[in-house]
């Protein structure tokens, strides 16, 4: 099958963009993430992101992954998990599921700090 890993430009349901460099041999890869959500902050500010994918060299179509982004604008930082997954069509998605973890005042506050929420990746145009 055609060698291909998560290199190249994706976006989210929410509109947010999130470029990936190739991996390293061991599958750790950088990139950077671009959020399009609004109530997050103005004007929008790139984030770095750090990751790794399982067969770096593509020869496996439907393998995981997970990265971490360090929000640029906000005290909080999320960990997404997931698969990339091809249809019929050769149709690329990132399924992934995201933790996101708000920095809170005080160790009382600690329950609420951590939100869960899901997110599924295509190819941008
Ligand atoms: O501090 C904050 C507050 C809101 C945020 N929203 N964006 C997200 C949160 C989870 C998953 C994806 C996104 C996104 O922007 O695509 C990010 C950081």
């Amino acid at each position: 099958p055609a060698q291909s890993s998560l290199a190249g430009t994706w976006v989210n349901e929410l509109g947010s963009k999130m470029v990936l460099n190739p991996p390293d041999d061991s599958g750790q890869f950088t990139g950077s993430y671009l959020t399009a959500v609004s109530a997050a902050q103005k004007p929008i500010r790139v984030s770095p992101l750090v990751g790794a994918q399982h067969d770096p060299k593509g020869a496996e179509e439907e393998y995981t992954f997970g990265f971490l982004v360090n929000w640029s604008f906000s005290d909080s930082i999320a960990a997404f998990a997931g698969q990339r997954f091809v249809d019929a069509e050769g149709k690329e998605t990132l399924e992934t599921t995201w933790l996101l973890r708000q920095k809170v005042e005080s160790h009382g506050d600690d329950w609420e700090a951590t939100r869960v929420g899901r997110n599924v990746f295509t190819r941008a145009a």
